[in-house]
């Protein structure tokens, strides 16, 4: 075999498989409005085909995140790239859909029109833009309702046809700014599906909200911002087992607040008042003894709660643990 004959024999090593770059990947982000510092390190990755619920305090700063994702205010340091590409590049607004928190549809016009107008404006070809819509409407389900105004609409459809606008220039990131903001119980339940059918087509998907259970219903991983930073991110069941062992959730309701001799013996238990101070919650330990005392304390207190409940710990026990911490 000649020198040439074996060389042509030789076999490469395959290259490496390449990692695609996440649909968000934040990394030691500061962003400001002039002396005040509003994120300060903030990191947070969402990877294909995953939601992740980003929730914190109000003025914690998940609307300048959100801004910050989708280019509309500058880094003070740290990077922003959505599939890789820096936020501030056109290529990467390209990739997002953002359905905001006030539905960004015309009332007068339907939801196909409405889509019709959100995908020229995301620079679909015109002879391409009926298939765009007939698309967007079969994934997100409002197909049927296709020809009725948004304004007639009822508070699910209408967030369901936000979503639809967001998804017109085929994104990788999809932002959900409180999408159950003015949706009844059945119509979250449809939302959620939706949700998750969107992450199972392999979109990253960042869902920032308050509503505990629907992110508990939907979210791969959740995330809680405070003081400018993510002071708690992972899986949710990981967190709360790893913050909440052997614990669980109590939560008692009053028909009206109780006095302060009873609000003191709910505090002595671990239970906190909602601003209301109609509903007590807290953590205790998860055997029949603890339980026992609890009811035991309540009677003895003569509190007669309306509700009681002892439940897992989910995300509100974790936000209340990580936001009741003093910032240091
Ligand atoms: N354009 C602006 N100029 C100056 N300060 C701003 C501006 N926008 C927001 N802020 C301040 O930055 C902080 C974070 O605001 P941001 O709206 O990002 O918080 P948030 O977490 O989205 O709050 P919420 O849950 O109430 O919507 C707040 O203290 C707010 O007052």
């Amino acid at each position: 075999m000649s020198a040439a004959s074996r060389y042509d024999l030789q076999v490469e090593d395959p290259a490496p498989a390449l990692t695609p770059a996440p649909p968000l990947a934040i990394s030691g982000l500061h962003v400001g409005y002039g002396a005040r510092a509003v994120l300060a390190g903030v990191d947070l990755v969402v990877p294909e085909g995953t939601v992740t619920a980003l929730t914190g305090p109000n003025g914690a700063g998940k609307t300048t995140l959100v801004r910050a994702i989708c280019g509309r205010i500058a880094p003070r340091a740290g990077t922003v790239t959505v599939c890789g590409v820096p936020a501030a590049e056109g290529a990467a607004r390209a990739r997002i859909g953002l359905a905001p928190q006030d539905i960004a549809l015309y009332r007068s016009l339907t939801i196909s029109e409405n889509l019709e107008v959100f995908a020229s404006l995301a620079g679909v070809p015109g002879a391409a833009v009926p298939s765009c819509v007939a698309n967007v409407m079969v994934r997100t389900g409002v197909a049927d309702r296709r020809n009725e105004r948004i304004d007639r609409l009822s508070g699910g459809w209408q967030r369901r046809a936000n979503v639809a606008a967001a998804l017109v220039g085929d994104p990788r990131l999809l932002v959900l700014d409180e999408p159950t903001v003015g949706v009844d119980a059945p119509a979250r339940a449809e939302l959620a599906a939706l949700v998750r059918s969107l992450a199972g087509e392999g979109l990253g998907i960042l869902l920032v909200t308050h509503d505990f259970s629907f992110a508990e219903d939907v979210a791969d991983r959740v995330a809680i911002l405070k003081d400018g930073r993510v002071a708690l991110e992972g899986e949710l069941g990981a967190l709360v087992a790893a913050h909440f062992p052997n614990q669980r959730r109590v939560e008692a309701t009053f028909a009206a607040p109780p006095t302060l001799a009873g609000r003191q013996v709910l505090a002595a238990h671990g239970l906190h008042p909602s601003p209301d101070e109609i509903a007590f919650s807290g953590v205790v330990a998860d055997t029949p003894a603890a339980a026992g005392d609890l009811i035991a304390a309540l009677k003895g207190a003569g509190l007669v709660p309306r509700t009681l409940s002892l439940q897992a710990a989910g995300l509100d026990a974790l936000y209340a643990s990580v936001t009741r911490k003093p910032s240091p």
